[in-house]
């Protein structure tokens, strides 16, 4: 997953763009990117690292002008390591375009053919993102009618994409003298809300993957784009909005809340905060009803996204409930984090112990999701040391068995703990005296609690089932070879090492724009 982030603003972007990407920091730890539009012209300061380490004051000074997109990235095709991957892309045809992708497309190696062999366009990165601005370019250029650009042309173009690409995609564009753009793919399956802030100075626009950077930059939460929709922002301020597929199904990713998005946040109408709290009462339903003979003397969550669970599940169960484990609230979220022995290392180096809680006691861990089995393994470890007696573990969601393939960086069976084994295998593995694991359908009925609306989600890692239909065993065998620990290359570095390549001005105004 990566954080997206548009704003149209009535005077300078570049410190709101900043302060929003910041708030979006949990989805995307190895790469940021901020472009902003001073009449025709972009500016643009992009690098590997975290939005506090890529932009300097100078950088910062340099992108001016009042509309602009961010992103922070986590990657899920091409590399962590390869700062030219670091979004926003830019193509300068048909016209200044600048796009930010939440997302992975499925079938962006078909699109790389075709670019080359139909539309003529040259792809320079293994990134899908560029796959996919590249689609939206050539489709923008086939629906302007001679070298005129209007609102009608940029919803026929997004109609293009939604008939070219599949995936996952939530997107914000920037086009050159014309406005801010902003859509998702026909299933919905990454968030994307849109806030607005009526000020004296005029109505100031947001579109952003979570809710929390509407809230931070003192916007008010409109609501979300829908599956399929467009919206777009002229350079006047007028908000535009169009249905662009040809049929949608609603199927938001269920691992959004169940890790992604911060529980502050509100996507698809759903508080990320309460439905952790509703999976930690199912799952102590589920204990009580399967594990009766257990006995637990204290409920201790794994920090940080599981504490809402957690704290749910031991009222729920009329349990104490601690805190065993304390943070360095300066280590990134593992989970992300490229590369295994990274993750390890990161474990220990976040999580300590609070012996206290330990001693002598049984205790019942609790996590939002084990995934790769890292943090379990040396939680549980760590437990014991402490001087638990027993050590159980709850995870707040189901194993996790199958790749994900719309943004998550899950694509490698062989890596996740669950893919082969059973639960008492997993527990054994784990070193836990026991486990347990929500139920699917309880997952669902968690967040559909709070929407009932919500018929469908994008579950396949749970479940094998890939919403878009298209996914084959071949693909996701290729998926797997290629992204297997994805290392660093000899194209690869980090440019904040070498003072300001990451910056881009470019000059793009033409006449041919408006
Ligand atoms: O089984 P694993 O491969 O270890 O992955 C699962 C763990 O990773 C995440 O934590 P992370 O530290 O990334 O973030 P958090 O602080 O938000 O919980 C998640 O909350 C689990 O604790
Ligand atoms: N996680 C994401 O949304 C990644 C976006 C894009 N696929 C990339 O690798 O940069
Ligand atoms: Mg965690």
């Amino acid at each position: 997953m990566c954080g997206i982030l548009g704003v149209v603003a009535t005077s300078l972007v570049n410190q709101l763009l900043y302060d929003g990407l910041q708030v979006l920091q949990h989805r995307g730890q190895d790469a940021a990117g901020i472009a902003t539009s001073e009449g025709g012209r972009f500016h643009m300061h992009k690098g590997s690292g975290l939005v506090r380490d890529v932009f300097r004051t100078r950088n910062m000074r340099n992108l001016e002008g009042n509309w602009g997109i961010g992103h922070v990235r986590y990657p899920t095709a091409g590399s962590a390591y390869n700062a030219a991957e670091a979004q926003p892309f830019y193509v300068n045809s048909p016209f200044g375009l600048l796009l930010a992708h939440n997302g992975n497309l499925t079938n962006s190696e078909a699109l790389k053919r075709e670019m080359f062999l139909s539309d003529l366009r040259h792809i320079n990165t293994s990134s899908d993102s560029e796959v996919l601005l590249n689609v939206f370019a050539h489709e923008l250029q086939a629906a302007c009618k001679g070298l005129k650009i209007d609102e009608e042309a940029i919803f026929t173009a997004v109609a293009g994409v939604h008939r070219r690409c599949r995936g996952a995609y939530a997107v914000v564009v920037m086009i050159a003298g014309y406005g801010l753009l902003a859509f998702r793919d026909p299933y919905g399956i990454r968030p994307l809300v849109i806030g607005r802030n009526d000020c004296e100075a005029g109505t100031e626009w947001l579109v952003a993957s979570e809710s929390v950077a509407v809230d931070v930059l003192g916007f008010r939460l409109l609501r979300d784009v829908a599956p399929g929709e467009a919206v777009l922002v002229d350079t006047g301020g007028r908000f535009h909005s169009r249905q662009c597929a040809a049929r949608t199904v609603h199927a938001p990713c269920m691992f959004e809340f169940v890790y992604l998005a911060r529980p502050d946040s509100i996507i698809d109408g759903v508080s990320v905060y309460e439905s952790r709290m509703k999976m930690g009462e199912y799952l102590a339903d589920k204990m009580r009803r399967t594990m009766p003979n257990v006995h637990i003397d204290v409920v201790i969550p794994i920090p940080d996204s599981s504490r809402p669970s957690a704290m749910q599940m031991a009222d729920r169960l009329d349990l104490p409930f601690r805190e065993g484990f304390v943070k360095n609230r300066y280590i990134g979220r593992t989970f992300i984090m490229p590369g295994q022995a990274t993750r390890r290392k990161s474990v220990r180096q976040k999580l300590n112990t609070i012996h206290q809680e330990f001693k002598g006691k049984s205790v019942l861990l609790v996590d939002d999701s084990i995934v790769r089995g890292t943090t379990s393994k040396e939680i549980v470890n760590m437990a014991r040391e402490a001087g638990a007696t027993k050590v159980y573990l709850a995870s707040a969601a189901p194993p996790v068995r199958y790749a994900n393939v719309y943004g998550i960086d899950m694509p490698t069976r062989g890596e996740l703990i669950a893919s082969d084994r059973s639960e008492e295998e997993i527990a054994r593995e784990i070193g836990a005296d026991g486990l347990i694991y929500q139920d699917l359908d309880d997952l669902k009925a968690s967040v559909r609690a709070l929407n009932p609306s919500l018929q469908f989600f994008e579950t396949s890692c749970f479940d094998g089932q890939y919403i878009t239909g298209d996914i084959t065993v071949e693909y996701l065998n290729g998926v797997e070879n290629q992204r297997s620990e994805a290392k660093p290359g000899k194209n690869d570095h980090n440019d904040q090492d070498d003072g300001d390549d990451g910056q881009l001005d470019l000059n793009l105004a033409s006449d041919a724009e408006r």
